[in-house]
Parts: structure tokens; sequence; C-alpha cells
């Protein structure tokens, strides 16, 4: 019986926008397929061994929840957390906990919140806040056979950039992204995806669950060889539904422009 070990970063503090129901999601697909799942919480002042841990789980945060955690992600996890990302731990990190791997998040009134820096991206809080249903569309699941369309909702005033050592997860089709510019969304690099999208973005996304879900297996069990498809007939249909709809509709600021 396989068996997988998820790490919860902080999930009394970066919970926004039901990002509780990404760990929810990976558990119920990964026991739908008999594989057991043990879900830890790592807290404020836990000692994190990473080799305890087959993924890990960072959510969103407001400013001021991220300023609490700071000291204790940099100084106490931050070190271990570095090194296993170095070493393939499978990650995923959403919107604020997307931020605080990045070097730093520098806040509207220009207080530079120190990332983890194990991503090479960093933040700038912008004047508004990008809100609302986002679409993108991910070349990363496109290669592992799932459909390519990411769907989400985003809620952020952070614009983040990426430098050469992260790739997006997506361009976006519909919303803002990670900086509203540039049109990308989220980053990867190794086993890491950050992204904005929450909503919660697994469940939406059964793709992106069973994408991380493998990555965990494969590298626990080398021998691996896949997970067996579950019936995402409803996911496929709401999906569907929201794709068309978001596809089809041009942003307010291209209308605006063009
Ligand atoms: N939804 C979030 O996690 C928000 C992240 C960050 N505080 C921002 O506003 O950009």
């Amino acid at each position: 019986m396989y068996e997988l070990t998820i790490g919860h970063f902080y999930p009394d503090l970066l919970n926004t926008y039901g990002d509780m129901g990404n760990i929810i999601a990976l558990k119920r697909r990964s026991e739908w397929r008999g594989i057991k799942v043990t879900v830890k919480p790592i807290g404020l002042g836990d000692e994190f061994k990473s080799e305890e841990y087959d993924l890990v789980f960072l959510g969103g945060g407001q400013d001021f929840e991220q300023e609490i955690i700071q000291e204790d992600f940099l100084e106490n996890k931050g070190k271990e957390l570095r090194k296993a990302i170095e070493n393939n731990l499978v990650v995923l990190a959403v919107c604020g906990g997307y931020q605080l791997l990045g070097k730093f998040y520098r806040t509207a009134n220009g207080k530079e919140i120190a990332g983890l820096g194990a991503l090479d991206v960093w933040t700038i809080a912008g004047r508004k806040r990008m809100v609302g249903n986002i679409l993108i569309e991910s070349e990363l699941l496109e290669k592992v056979g799932y459909d390519g369309k990411i769907v989400g909702f985003e809620n952020h005033s952070g614009k983040t950039y990426l430098g050469p050592e992260v790739k997006p997860l997506g361009r976006v089709i519909y919303g803002y992204g990670n900086n509203g510019e540039d049109n990308f969304e989220g980053a990867v690099y190794k086993n890491v995806i950050g992204t904005y999208l929450h909503g919660s973005v697994l469940p939406k996304n059964p793709g992106l669950a069973d994408y991380l879900l493998t990555l965990a297996l494969k590298k626990k069990y080398p021998g691996f060889l896949g997970l067996q498809k579950l019936n995402d007939d409803y996911e496929t249909m709401v999906r569907r539904k929201l794709i068309s709809r978001l596809s089809g509709k041009r942003h307010w600021l291209l209308k605006r422009f063009f």
C-alpha cells in the first residue's frame, strides 16, 4: 500500500479563500485510489524535518498574516525547506505562500518582507487589488497528459515578477496573473508550483492535483507507474462551463483599450 505524508504550513494563518480545499483534494484523490495519506500541520514554533514529508502546502494570507509568520518561517524552517526544495520536495504554494517562497515582498507602504529566496521571484504590492476569476493555459500539464487549462480565483495586491531560474505555470487567458502586465501566472521550479489561484485550485483542477500526487509518489516509490484514472466527469463538466465562459469573455482592460 502506497503512503503519503503531507505537511500543511500554518493552516490557521495561511488559510484565505478556502485554500484548505487543496489539502482535502490531495487527501481524497489519494484515498480514492487506496493510498494512505497523513496530513500534519506545521505551525508557528513547530520543528520542520523535511524528510518526514512527501509534499508540503502553503496557502494564502493577507499581508498581516504573512508578517506574523515571517520570522518563524525564515528563521526556523527556511534553511530546511530551501534544502528540501533543492532535493525535489514537492511543494504547492498559493498566493501569500507563493510570495513567501520568493526573494522579498514589498508592501504598499514600502515595507520589505524578506522571503525565503527559494524561488527566483519577487513581489511588489500594487495599488489595485487583482480580484476575480482567472483562466490560464499551462504547458506543464499538457506535457503530463492533462488538459492544459487551469481555472481559479485570484485576490492579491502583490505583483510578482519572475527571474530566469523559474518558468511560469501558464499563460493568462482571462484574469491578471502574476502582475497583470506580462500575461504569465505562477512559477515552476523543480517540484515547486507557486500560483495565485485560489478557488481552491486543486478541487477545480483535478489534473493539477494528480500531477502533484504523481510527482510525490514517483519520488518516494521509484517503481511507481502512475495513478489510476478517476471519474472526474462532474469536475470536467463544471470546468468546461467555466472555461468557455472565461475564454469567451474579454477582460475589462482589453475591452477598454482594444
Ligand atoms: N490572497 C493572498 O494570499 C494575498 C497575498 C498578499 N497579501 C497580497 O495581497 O498580494
